[in-house]
């Protein structure tokens, strides 16, 4: 395999996000993305990039003071099994610890995968009520999927909520 570099992303690479991102969501794997959702999350993605070609992308979305959670995790389909997934599951506790970040959430069928990166599988509540009901005002997806909001549970079928304590 050649080589490859992860990096902050850019609004050139949104583009090339959303291509990557557009066959999981047919598949019901990643919550949908518009292009302007995408351009105004661009500094919460790292990309990861091989002979110039969009290979893989990330993102870290901050849910409050502690805790942030991995979203739009992907690895294109012919670079899979070469440890890019880690690399940017790993830049993005990178990113979180320098926000100050403790704990970290991600919402997945990729169990074994985010197991072997130290996340465990939790039960529904892991706010307190106060912050539960301040972040029902967020507006975002994936915080209402955190949430487990019924109007999100559609959505949601099947996948695992897990966290991570960083250190
Ligand atoms: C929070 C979210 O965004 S959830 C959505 C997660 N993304 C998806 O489901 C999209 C589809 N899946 C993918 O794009 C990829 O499978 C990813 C991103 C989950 C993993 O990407 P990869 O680059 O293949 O992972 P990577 O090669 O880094 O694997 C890391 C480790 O997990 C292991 N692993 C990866 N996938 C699997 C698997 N399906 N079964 C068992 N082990 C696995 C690897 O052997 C490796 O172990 P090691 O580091 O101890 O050697």
């Amino acid at each position: 395999m050649s080589e490859y570099s992860i990096r902050p992303a850019r609004t050139a690479d949104i583009s090339g996000i959303h291509a990557l991102l557009e066959p999981l969501v047919e598949r019901r794997i990643l919550l949908g993305k518009d292009l302007a959702v995408l351009y105004g999350a661009v500094q919460e993605f790292v990309v990861a990039e091989a002979d110039g070609e969009l290979i893989g992308c990330g993102a870290l979305h901050v849910m409050w003071e502690d805790l942030g959670e991995v979203r739009t995790l992907l690895v294109r389909e012919d670079h899979l099994h070469h440890g890019i997934g880690r690399a940017l599951v790993e830049e993005l506790e990178r990113r979180a610890e320098d926000l100050g970040l403790t704990r970290l959430f991600c919402l997945t069928f990729e169990t074994v995968f985010f197991t072997r990166l130290g996340f465990t599988p939790i039960g529904e509540h892991v706010v307190a009520p106060d912050v539960y009901s301040q972040l029902l005002r967020s507006g975002d997806a994936g915080v209402e999927e955190f949430l487990d909001l019924a109007h999100v549970k559609p959505n949601t079928l099947g996948n695992t909520r897990m966290l991570k304590h960083l250190n």
